[in-house]
């Protein structure tokens, strides 16, 4: 594994380990045998720092992060989080899916109250509007509180489910490819609410995107996969703009094209994908 030098001032040196993956494969069981889908990875996230993993279609991006949530497990190796040993999902960790997977037959003050009601059953139910509340103002939501998922925008469904996330204090905030499905303008609307969103909470996040631009836009850190079947990390590259981040000044950086190029080179060239994959 490389890592593409930087003088990053987000830089994870010298800080705690606070989510690591130890020596990790993944093999599923298939009617044609055995199949291993990721082989070897040995990653350590700090905490409160922003992860992206790229990596082509297939490769176990997913697979990964369901390791983080408990989805599923290890065939080998070790995923701990603050040094304890994850075996199933808990609300540590949150997911936020790229299709939205709100309960469609509630509002979104409902699938928010849901969510705090589950983790929170002790807390008053005064206590437990607050928290919603609070949760659908950080992300501009208030005046559709009262409205179901199929009434809300694209935009407005994930940002009802980051809420969702958030609302019951997670350490780990795991974002499955969640503005896959958005229009361009609503998908960098999105990127910024989320890094005010991240830098107000201090929360890890772990992103899959597909986006390079965007894994450079959110992340200290961006982890590329090689291709399956057993892949593993190829390199991880740091990203070296400061915080709050500018699009358009980011976009000038001479740098910005030297990563989004490396990354490209990584993708397309190196790890290209073939009439096998
Ligand atoms: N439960 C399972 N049983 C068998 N194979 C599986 C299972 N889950 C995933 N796979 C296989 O593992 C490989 C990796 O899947 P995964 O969804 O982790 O990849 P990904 O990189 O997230 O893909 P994409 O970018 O398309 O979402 C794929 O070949 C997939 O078919």
């Amino acid at each position: 594994m490389q890592t593409l030098n930087s003088t990053n001032p987000n830089s994870a040196i010298a800080r705690d380990p606070f989510l690591t993956f130890e020596s990790v494969s993944k093999i599923y069981n298939t009617p044609r045998g055995d199949f291993t889908v990721l082989e070897g990875i040995d990653l350590t996230v700090y905490e409160s720092e922003f992860v992206c993993v790229i990596g082509h279609s297939g490769c176990g991006k997913s697979t990964l992060l369901n390791m983080v949530s408990g989805f599923t497990k290890p065939t080998h190796g070790e995923v701990r989080l603050q040094s304890k040993l994850i075996s199933k999902p808990g609300p540590d960790r949150m997911v936020v899916f790229q299709n939205y997977s709100l309960l469609p037959w509630k509002t979104a003050y409902e699938n928010i109250y849901l969510a705090v009601k589950t983790v929170y059953p002790d807390k008053s139910k005064a206590e437990k509007h607050r928290i919603v509340m609070e949760n659908l103002e950080m992300v501009g939501l208030l005046e559709a509180a009262n409205k179901k998922p199929k009434q809300l925008s694209g935009g407005m469904r994930q940002r009802v489910s980051i809420a969702r996330a958030l609302s019951i204090r997670p350490q780990v905030l795991i974002l499955d490819e969640p503005f896959g499905a958005l229009d361009v303008m609503t998908r960098e609307e999105l990127q910024e609410e989320l890094l005010t969103i991240w830098r107000e909470h201090r929360v890890t996040v772990m992103m899959i995107t597909h986006d390079i631009d965007e894994a450079i836009f959110l992340s200290d850190r961006i982890v590329m996969m090689t291709n399956g079947p057993a892949a593993q990390i190829g390199e991880i590259v740091e990203v070296p703009f400061e915080r709050p981040r500018d699009r358009a000044k980011i976009m000038e950086d001479p740098r910005f094209f030297t990563l989004r190029n490396h990354a490209l080179e990584f993708l397309f060239n190196r790890y290209a994908l073939t009439e096998d994959h």
